[in-house]
């Protein structure tokens, strides 16, 4: 069973994934971190070279290719863009949603210039961009964490559900 972490940017999903993994002695993968591998260039590089579209397609097939494994897989958070990405996560149980507030995921990501749909952005494209895809999360969640909370705080809430199941 993949045990995958979705929620927008900033919410937590590599930090509080890789110290999930780490946990339950799972490997850990990081689908932006899979991207890069596989192709040799930044997730930037992508963008500003083929464009959002040719990363959404690289994205589903790494999705794809890390799904059905017994790993935590933190996702990025435009995984919801694609409903192909949806119907594939819907088939998967245990996806835990981290979220915060909207002020609190900003103030994370802002600064990082390696998220493409975040530099350069103010806040309330930002929070535009949050809205729009809020509903596909929950849509797709199992249970959501409020990552307001310390990295391990979040790891220990993940793992009380977890190991009632
Ligand atoms: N629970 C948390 N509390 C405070 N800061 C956090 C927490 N989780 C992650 N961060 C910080 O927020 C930023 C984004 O974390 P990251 O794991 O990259 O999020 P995501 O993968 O969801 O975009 C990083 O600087 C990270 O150290
Ligand atoms: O929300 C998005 O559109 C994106 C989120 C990023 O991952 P994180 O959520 O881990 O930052 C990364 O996949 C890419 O920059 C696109
Ligand atoms: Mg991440």
């Amino acid at each position: 069973m993949t045990i995958v972490l979705v929620g927008f940017m900033g919410a937590g999903k590599t930090t509080i994934g890789r110290r999930l993994a780490q946990v339950l002695g799972r490997p850990f993968i990081d689908l932006d971190s899979y991207i890069v591998e596989k192709n040799g260039r930044t997730i930037t590089e992508i963008f500003e070279s083929e464009g959002e579209e040719k990363f959404r397609q690289l994205e589903s097939h790494a999705l794809k290719a890390c799904l059905s494994q017994d790993i935590v897989l933190a996702t990025g958070g435009g995984i919801v863009e694609v409903r192909d990405n949806i119907h594939m996560l819907k088939e998967n149980q245990l996806n835990i949603w981290l979220d915060t507030d909207i002020d609190e995921l900003y103030s994370r990501i802002m600064g990082d210039e390696s998220r493409p749909n975040a530099s350069g952005q103010t806040f309330l494209q930002i929070k535009k961009l949050y809205n729009s895809r809020v509903s596909r999360y929950n849509e797709i969640a199992f249970m959501q964490v409020d990552s307001s909370q310390s990295v391990d705080d979040c790891v220990r809430e993940i793992m009380k559900i977890l190991t009632s199941l």
